[in-house]
């Protein structure tokens, strides 16, 4: 499990360690931590030209000791102070007894060959400040690597204000922080590099799974069990309109981890053509999936479902027939533009700020809301979140979405609850599309037929 902790409980967490530690130690964990992973990225140290930028905290502190051992291995090490008189004096006398110096400004000299982001870590307030700005602006083009965020990006929530520093390679201490996984923060982090500082850390409240938590909630088949017992999910999704909806929700759902699929909407026979396997007809399922390509009867769709009382998944059309809390267990699958639509908003706001979205709209329709994206977002009421990060952008293509809805609800049926079917379905998907694309293109059918080669490589017993 990947793990995202607030800057409260990041702070929390440090103290108690720093009280029981002598003075600098965690610093100095997190400075040679930051320091490998520098001279790892430039390939070594002698000749390499270095740049900090440093501001007025602790964050400035990291990137000066690091700046030192740096120099220490011959790198040509320059820092330029950005957080006025303010700065961490042991640090900087660290950095210039290793033979550092202090520059006044960026303008005329040579680009070096890396920048680190020292300016503000878990400390920052706002964006950048302007003078920031500039020296950002005119180091563009230079890889940086970023002290624990980049700078400029709020910490807890993964927004993003205004201009901020887009990262190469984040380097952060003791655990992930939520910018680190959630858009649009997490975009500009690059890849991010975990040092342990030995931090002793409550429950997260966002996480992303890794492939060996994905293999330990995946529904195996009991040896003794009949296909009854590994669960029927029933479909109502497809339409004579889209009547290609249908049969995506379907292969998603049909990818072998439940005993059997019901089809019951608008498009039957083309289901059946390509779906030889599964029933057509209402009948008793542990989970409905609703909604994908329903058209004008989704709302219908949604109704019967409901009153079936089995939990749902509700995907596309079917969401705009969501007004209120629904009275069974839900998974709700919209992307940014559904979502802004249930919540009155604009959907650049949701893309601003899709962690706060993805929450509100748990809270309001008391349901597990899964909102699709770059990093996909599984939020439930109460504000635990799960971030998918292992999809491709190759995956943003015409019915992958209900590929992904037939998945989530065929792991429902299989008993999972909508926070793990969301989580579990969203990361398979991911899987399954950069399994088939193997770096290039998908499409939805694709990633529905790499489900079973996914799940076999979890299930392998090097993954156990
Ligand atoms: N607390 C600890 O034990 C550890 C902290 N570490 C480092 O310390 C950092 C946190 O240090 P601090 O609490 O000093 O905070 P920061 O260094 O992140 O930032 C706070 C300082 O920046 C100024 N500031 C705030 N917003 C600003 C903005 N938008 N533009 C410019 N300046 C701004 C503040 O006035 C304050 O002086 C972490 O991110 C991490 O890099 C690591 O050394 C690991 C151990
Ligand atoms: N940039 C991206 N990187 C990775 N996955 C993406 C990206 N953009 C969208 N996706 C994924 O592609 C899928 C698109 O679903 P959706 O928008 O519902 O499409 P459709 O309605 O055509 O089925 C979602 O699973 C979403 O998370
Ligand atoms: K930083």
């Amino acid at each position: 499990m990947r793990n995202a902790h607030t800057v409260e409980q990041v702070r929390a967490a440090e103290g108690l360690l720093l009280d029981a530690l002598p003075e600098g130690t965690l610093m100095r964990r997190a400075a040679s931590g930051l320091a490998f992973a520098v001279l790892d990225f430039l390939g070594g140290g002698y000749g390499r030209r270095v740049l900090l930028l440093v501001g007025s905290g602790d964050n400035g502190g990291d990137a000066l000791y690091a700046g030192a051992a740096l120099a220490r291995r011959g790198a040509g090490v320059e820092a330029l102070l950005l957080g006025g008189d303010t700065v961490h004096r042991r640090g900087l006398a660290a950095l210039l007894a290793e033979g550092g110096r202090v520059v006044a400004d960026v303008a005329g000299a040579h680009l070096p060959d890396v920048v680190v982001d020292g300016i503000v870590g878990i400390g920052g307030q706002g964006g950048l400040r302007p003078d920031a700005v500039a020296v950002v602006e005119h180091l563009r083009g230079v890889p940086v690597v970023a002290v624990d965020v980049p700078s400029g990006v709020d910490v807890d929530t993964g927004e993003v204000a205004g201009p901020h520093v887009e990262a190469a390679v984040t380097v952060t201490f003791g655990t992930h922080k939520i910018a680190h996984l959630v858009d649009p923060a997490a975009r500009a982090c690059g890849a991010v590099h975990l040092v342990d500082i030995g931090l002793d850390l409550p429950p997260a409240p966002v996480l992303a799974l890794q492939a060996s938590d994905v293999a330990a909630l995946l529904p195996v088949p009991d040896a003794a069990g009949h296909k009854y017992t590994r669960g029927v999910v029933g479909v109502r999704a497809g339409s004579a309109q889209y009547p290609g909806a249908g049969v995506l929700c379907v292969s998603g759902a049909s990818t072998g981890l439940v005993g059997m699929v019901r089809y019951d909407g608008g498009a039957d026979a083309l289901v059946h053509a390509c779906h030889p396997e599964v029933v057509v007809g209402a009948g008793q399922v542990q989970a409905w999936v609703v909604g994908s390509g329903g058209g004008a009867d989704a709302a219908k769709a949604l109704a019967r479902s409901r009153a079936d009382g089995v939990p749902l998944v509700v995907d596309a059309d079917g969401l705009a027939a969501v007004d209120g809390p629904l009275d069974v267990p839900a998974l709700l699958t919209p992307h940014a533009g559904e979502l802004a639509r249930m919540l009155g908003v604009d959907r650049a706001e949701v893309e601003a700020a899709p962690l706060r979205h993805a929450r509100a709209a748990a809270e309001r329709f008391a349901a597990v809301v899964l909102l699709k994206g770059r990093h996909t977002l599984v939020a439930e009421p109460g504000g635990r979140v799960a971030v998918t990060t292992v999809a491709p952008p190759w995956l943003a293509t015409a019915g992958s979405g209900d590929v992904l809805a037939g998945l989530c609800g065929a792991l429902l049926a299989a008993g999972l609850t909508p926070f793990d079917a969301g989580a579990v379905g969203s990361w398979l998907h991911g899987a399954a599309a950069a399994t088939a694309g193997a770096g290039g293109p998908v499409t939805a059918p694709d990633v529905a037929a790499a489900v079973p080669t996914v799940c076999r490589a979890l299930l392998a017993p090097s993954h156990v």
